[in-house]
């Protein structure tokens, strides 16, 4: 329980989007291909990856790479083996399959329209191929002959299998109380062990039974004799009894395949899988097992009054130490994380500015752990110019006999830019330190000036050198 609650604090809505649409999504990649071979496939992989979880968690190295390797081939297989079956499925489906359609409940299948076409066909020796899909799809089997929006009838079986029908040749395909293709192309089996009088029209019927779990009922053309194929048996119908037999036995199977309650459960299941598997994995990114970072980021000040500058800050980055999964740590940079220090309400002079959590923003998995320093001193002022003098900064000692006789600057003063407050108790710019010792004759020194506090700067353009120009005597003899 308090292991629950761990992993749920600091759960944001964000993070509650990201599962429930991952969940989604994956949710709809299996309606769009359940019933497949592709889905198997699938799941085989998903259970890969909680293996390959598992090595990892359990510290097992080289199996954890073998099963990335495999899954890696196996993603691979999908693509290139099922590229037909996955082309199928995108191509049958509609837009809005892809993304909302709930498939629809199966109408059930009129079994004596059915049977009565079939034998007012075999009566007139018209000899026709007709398939009921259970579970399976068969649209990657059989190559799609021609769509046919038509509801079942018995004429309607009749005219289609006619031989003045351009499309009588090849297979019609019945979903519910519709039929839904017609002069479809079936596989052919490749038995050898069949009657001889079974021709390609009984051989399309077993290929297909074989290679899904439709029903196909053929009427022979020859003979006027009904054959029904599922998986590997051919049922010789002798009258209309035994075939709405037959039929009905396969309805029953079609309506518990499709039935609503079991196809409602189904998909349930699947949409708590989905979650629940969502769920897994972000968690195992976002919250698995916790690492710790420390980043040095830079501090960007925002809403300052504009008459206003900073003139100093006692530092311009912070240290934050930060927590997070393994991988998300690994992975995180400090151009990722911004600390944005409000300065709406601050004033000239020195300002506390408190390091809060909102003003520092993290990418999402990232906990704060600590702050160094937790709070900022910032020194606001009003910009002034100010024109000051400049004064040399001597320093050790003439020799005895010399006399420093004069010293000129040029310029002798200089114009500094700092905020009002500091410049009012500045008046004098000194140059830095200009050794005495070595001077023994007049002479000119290039020297930088000292600006203190570093705030304070000098006016745009201006150089930051003067020069000295000195004269030296010497010191008159004392008279004895
Ligand atoms: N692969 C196929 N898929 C769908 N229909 C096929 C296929 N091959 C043949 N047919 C259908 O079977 C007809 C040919 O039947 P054929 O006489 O060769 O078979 P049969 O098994 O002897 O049947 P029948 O007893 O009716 O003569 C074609 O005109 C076509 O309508």
């Amino acid at each position: 329980m308090e292991t629950l609650t761990q992993l749920t604090t600091g759960l944001r809505w964000q993070d509650v989007v990201d599962i429930l649409l991952n969940s989604y999504i994956l949710f709809r990649l299996y309606v769009l291909f359940r019933g497949t071979n592709v889905i198997r496939m699938i799941m085989a992989i998903a259970m890969l990856w909680i293996l390959e979880r598992t090595a990892v968690y359990m510290g097992l190295i080289v199996t954890s790479w073998a099963i990335q390797g495999i899954i890696a081939a196996a993603a691979l297989i999908i693509i290139i083996v099922f590229r037909n079956e996955i082309a199928s499925v995108l191509q049958t489906r509609n837009f809005k399959s892809f993304f909302w359609g709930i498939p629809q409940r199966q109408i059930q299948t009129p079994v004596d329209i059915i049977v009565e076409g079939v034998y007012e066909l075999a009566r007139r020796k018209l000899g026709a191929l007709i398939v009921l899909p259970l579970k399976k799809g068969i649209e990657t089997v059989i190559q799609s002959g021609i769509p046919w929006k038509g509801k079942l009838s018995r004429e309607m079986l009749l005219s289609i299998f006619w031989h003045g029908t351009p499309v009588h040749d090849g297979a019609a395909i019945i979903q519910g109380d519709q039929i839904v293709e017609v002069a479809a192309i079936l596989p052919l089996s490749k038995r050898t062990d069949l009657p001889s009088y079974f021709g390609t029209r009984h051989r399309a019927a077993i290929g297909l039974a074989e290679q899904s779990d439709a029903l196909v009922i053929v009427v022979s053309e020859e003979r006027g004799r009904v054959t029904v194929f599922k998986d590997d048996n051919a049922i010789n119908i002798d009258n209309n009894i035994e075939l709405r037999h037959v039929l009905q036995e396969h309805a029953g199977e079609a309506t518990a395949a499709s039935g609503l309650k079991r196809q409602a459960l189904e998909l349930g299941i699947a949409a708590m899988i989905c979650l629940a598997g969502i769920t897994g994995i972000w968690f195992s990114f976002a919250r698995g097992l916790e690492a710790l970072v420390t980043l040095e980021v830079p501090v960007e000040f925002m809403n300052r009054d504009p008459n206003l500058e900073i003139f100093s800050a006692s530092a311009s980055s912070v240290s934050l130490q930060l927590s997070g999964s393994g991988s998300l740590i690994k992975s995180i940079r400090s151009d990722q994380v911004k600390i944005k220090l409000d300065l709406a309400n601050a004033v000239a002079g020195l300002n506390q500015i408190p390091i809060a959590r909102e003003s520092i923003a993290l990418p999402p998995g990232i906990q704060l752990k600590q702050v160094d320093p937790q709070m900022l001193e910032v020194n606001l002022d009003r910009p002034v110019q100010k024109t000051l003098p400049i004064q040399p900064d001597w320093t050790g000692k003439l020799a005895d006999n010399l006399i420093l006789e004069d010293a000129r600057l040029v310029p002798d003063t200089v114009k500094v830019v700092g905020g009002s407050q500091m410049l009012k108790d500045i008046h004098t710019i000194y140059t830095e330190k200009i050794p005495l010792d070595n001077i023994t004759t007049g002479g000119t020194v290039s020297v930088s000036l000292v600006l203190q506090p570093s705030s304070l700067k000098l006016e745009d353009g201006l150089k930051n050198r003067i020069d000295v120009i000195y004269k030296v005597r010497r010191r008159p003899a004392p008279s004895s």
